[in-house]
Formats: C-alpha cells, sequence, structure tokens
C-alpha cells in the first residue's frame, strides 16, 4: 500500500483572530481525485496555498507527495498548482509562455517543446500559440495555465477552478484529462464550484465550511449522508451539509450562497 499523497494534520491559518482554515486533517490517496467542496469564503483557496508553501500556516503540518510543506524548492518540483487565475506574462506568446514555465523547471528545451505541442494540441491551442498572450479570451489563457500546471509531470496536481471559463467542450477536455492523469498514479486535489464535475470524477470528497471539514467521504456516502434521505444529486448533499452545519446563524445566506456557486 503507498503513502498518501496528502497528509495534513491540525493545519490552521488565522488572519488576526479570524481562522480561514482550522484544525484541518486530511489523508488522501496516492492516484485519486480529491473533490474540495465549500461555500464562497469557505477556507478552499487558503487550504491549497498552505498545500503549496504559498503561505505559511499558523499551526499544523502537512506533507504532499511526500515533501512536508516547509521544503519549498523540493515540494516545487513534485506539484503543480493551478490557482482561479492563472499567472501568465501578457507579453508573451503561449507558446513563449509554456517554455518559460519549462526551464524554470529545467526542463530540457526539446523534451519541452515535445511535451508542450502534444498539451497544446490536446487543448486545441496549437493555432493560437503563436499569438501573444494579451489577445487570447479568458478561457484560452485558462488553457496555458492547465498546460503549465502538467509540463513538469507533478505527482501531485492541485486545480482551483479547472473548468471556469471554459466552453463545454474545453471543459469536457480537462475532465477528460483530470481522469487520464489518475490512471497515470497522478493524485488530483480538485475545488470546484462545478458540483457534477465533482460528482462524476472524485474518488472523494470534502466539504470545508468556515475553515473546518465538515463532511468527507465517497460522493454517493455524501448524498446519502445528506439530511432529507432520498437526496439525488451532490448539490442537494452539499446544500443540506453546509446549511446544517450551523456556521450561518439565520441558514438562508449560507444556502443562498451555496446554490449561486453551482452554475460556474
Ligand atoms: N490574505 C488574507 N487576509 C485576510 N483574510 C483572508 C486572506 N485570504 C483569505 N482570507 C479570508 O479567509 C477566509 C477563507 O478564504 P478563501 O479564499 O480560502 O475561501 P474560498 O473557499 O477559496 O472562497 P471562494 O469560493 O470564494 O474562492 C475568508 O473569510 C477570507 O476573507
Amino acid at each position: 500500500m503507498t503513502d498518501p499523497a496528502i497528509v495534513a494534520e491540525g493545519l490552521t491559518k488565522r488572519y488576526g483572530d479570524d481562522p480561514a482554515v482550522e484544525d484541518l486533517s486530511l489523508s488522501i490517496a496516492s492516484g485519486t481525485v480529491y473533490g474540495f467542496l465549500g461555500p464562497n469564503g469557505a477556507g478552499k483557496t487558503t487550504t491549497m496555498r498552505l498545500l503549496t508553501t504559498l503561505t505559511e500556516p499558523t499551526a499544523g503540518t502537512a506533507t504532499v507527495a511526500g515533501v512536508p510543506i516547509t521544503d519549498r524548492s523540493a515540494l516545487t518540483e513534485r506539484i503543480g498548482y493551478l490557482p482561479a487565475e492563472p499567472p501568465v506574462f501578457d507579453e508573451l506568446t503561449g507558446w513563449e509562455q509554456l517554455r518559460h514555465v519549462a526551464r524554470l523547471h529545467g526542463i530540457p528545451d526539446q523534451r519541452a517543446d515535445d511535451r508542450i505541442e502534444a498539451l497544446l494540441e490536446r487543448f486545441d491551442l496549437l493555432t493560437d500559440a503563436d499569438r501573444r498572450i494579451e489577445g487570447y479570451s479568458t478561457g484560452m489563457t485558462k488553457k496555458v495555465g492547465i498546460i503549465a500546471t502538467l509540463l513538469h509531470d507533478p505527482a501531485v496536481v492541485l486545480l482551483d477552478e479547472p473548468t471556469s471559463g471554459l466552453d463545454p467542450r474545453a471543459a469536457r477536455t480537462v475532465r477528460e484529462t483530470i481522469a487520464d492523469l489518475v490512471t497515470r498514479e497522478m493524485t488530483v486535489f480538485l475545488s470546484t464550484h462545478v458540483l457534477s464535475v465533482v460528482d462524476e470524477l472524485a474518488d472523494t470528497v470534502g466539504v470545508i465550511d468556515d475553515g473546518r471539514l465538515v463532511a468527507e467521504g465517497p460522493p454517493d456516502e455524501l448524498k446519502a449522508q445528506a439530511q432529507k434521505g432520498a437526496v439525488s444529486d451532490l448539490e442537494a448533499a452539499f446544500l443540506d451539509i453546509t446549511a446544517a452545519d450551523g456556521a450561518d446563524p439565520d441558514g438562508t445566506d449560507q444556502r443562498a450562497t451555496a446554490t449561486g456557486t453551482t452554475d460556474d
């Protein structure tokens, strides 16, 4: 049995007295997709930033791909992180941007070019690869970000809203790519508001609300856990779980927020 790809123990991040993530413990098996759900402001991005060394924990520990999150340089080589808004240089072409990322990872140019070309083709971006990114649409820029995340063949990828801004065909390519990554033993930590994507792909779902992990399990189990009994989809389960945990005193805002996040 292989070691878990992501382990967190008591991971906590506070801004002043306000907890963004509180006492989070995770154990995510290698080669699986972990769907991370939560209403706006629940702590999803903060968790991903903690797991990718972009912010330091107030307390707690974590390892990703066997590397402690205190070891930034070692971790960078083992993981890929796609933030909700991928960092790109507008003045570069798509190809130049990806070459730049490949060089940062120390990938030899010839190998990088082969991989860049294959991924650009997969994401239907090859014909635009020599155009500057400043002329790209949101979805095209997102595709560049996704390719950049995968270039160095990381063991663990953390994706924040990977399908937002993409048309249905590109969103499907992302879903297929995620499924394909997992068959190659990559581990995917996927934060999204698109519950159907999680339902389709995730082996395990974690629901975070107000900084705390309030539910965790296979999507089907989560649906069954939801209070109404006959819950048929993940959206209903999500709404039940995040409304029932009492984070929002009157429940109305929480429900409204969660509902508003489902259609991307
Ligand atoms: N740099 C910061 N300074 C102060 N508070 C912050 C900072 N970053 C995040 N927070 C707070 O931490 C909490 C969690 O934010 P986070 O961005 O992790 O939520 P999220 O689940 O990713 O939300 P969304 O779905 O809206 O992207 C929020 O209350 C947010 O205001």
